[in-house]
């Protein structure tokens, strides 16, 4: 029996884009070393799936934002970090750039009219680091709070890092540090800390994988929401870019995104206040998502875990978050 080749060159393929695009196809991003390198990731494996737009055919393209401008107050303070995504959503639904390339964790869980999440790469590992001052001891086994002083000054601008170390360490004084990353190691080598918390995703990529580093287990430091997850915003009537970035979608990555960001919609949390989302995929196929509101000062914490269907991730960070919400103080919501 002979086989029945049926040419649909006007359907769209994933790893294909069909012929009508004027190139290149621009890609916006933060201007941050972090930033960059997660773009040029993008574009090396966009263009690795999708042969037509190697050699020039994705172009760079810095958008500057607010949240990158204003760095001496606290990113609450000035709006929250959709402010991160705003003027490249703008350019995006400008046309002046086709693509838009995020830190997932950076991303508002509402994205503005006109605007979808296409994409999710592969995630670059979750967990945070406390990387270690000279007044620190040497890390070891055990537990990894232990090599901070008594009464260590930590820096970080993060409530959700804030809460869980004073919850473990109420002797722990907590400054507010903003700043890129090689801003706030910076910060940590001047001796304006003790030691400060990065996540390590934005580390190894950033090649900065210092000896200094006492990993957090997400036990004992619940991630943010999207952690260590690049994603990738496109106009939401552009059904070939859709079709195309459907080719360099983590199913895994996508799966954990999904209920993390729902669990963080559910809770509806201002960004002072200290939330973590944390999902992964079990040995045996199933989805575990492990979420943690708590009072920024650390009085109070609350961690609760709950495992589903991949395909039920969604609703698995509504009930976790709906079931956190029902158990929690009110003033924590304020
Ligand atoms: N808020 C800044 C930010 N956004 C994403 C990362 C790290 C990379 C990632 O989580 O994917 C960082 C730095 C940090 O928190 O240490």
């Amino acid at each position: 029996m002979g086989v029945i080749m049926i040419q649909a060159a006007e359907v769209a393929q994933p790893g294909r884009l069909s012929g009508h695009r004027a190139l290149p196809l621009r890609v916006g991003t933060r201007g941050s070393p972090l930033a960059l390198w997660q773009t040029r990731h993008f574009i090396e494996v966009l263009s690795g799936v999708c042969p037509e737009l190697r050699d020039g055919g994705l172009q760079e393209q810095i958008i500057a934002t607010t949240g990158d401008a204003v760095l001496d107050r606290p990113l609450a303070d000035i709006g929250g970090k959709g402010l991160f995504a705003k003027e490249i959503h703008e350019a995006l639904l400008d046309g002046r750039v086709d693509f838009a390339v995020h830190s997932l964790k950076d991303l508002e869980t509402e994205l503005p009219r006109g605007v979808v999440l296409a994409c999710t790469l592969k995630r670059e590992d979750p967990r945070d680091a406390l990387i270690l001052g000279a007044r620190c001891g040497a890390a070891a086994d055990g537990d990894p709070l232990a090599v901070l002083p008594l009464g260590a000054v930590v820096g970080t601008s993060s409530v959700r890092r804030q809460a869980q170390l004073l919850h473990r360490r109420p002797d722990l004084t907590v400054v507010g540090m903003r700043g890129n990353v090689q801003t706030r190691l910076g910060k940590l080598r001047d001796g304006q800390c003790d030691a400060t918390t990065l996540a390590l995703a934005g580390l190894r990529r950033l090649g900065l994988d210092l000896p200094t580093i006492a990993v957090l287990e997400p036990e004992m430091m619940v991630p943010a929401a999207g952690q260590g997850i690049v994603g990738v915003t496109v106009r939401a009537k552009d059904a070939d870019l859709l079709a195309l970035l459907a080719a360099i979608e983590d199913a895994e990555a996508r799966a954990a995104a999904t209920a993390e960001r729902s669990l963080l919609q559910e809770l509806d949390g201002s960004c002072r206040m200290p939330i973590g989302g944390h999902a992964r995929l079990l040995a045996d196929g199933r989805l575990t998502l492990t979420g943690m509101v708590a009072r920024a000062d650390g009085s109070f914490l609350l961690t609760r875990s709950l495992t589903g269907r991949p395909a039920d991730a969604e609703r698995l960070g509504q009930t976790l978050g709906t079931s956190l919400r029902a158990d929690s103080p009110m003033d924590i919501f304020d």
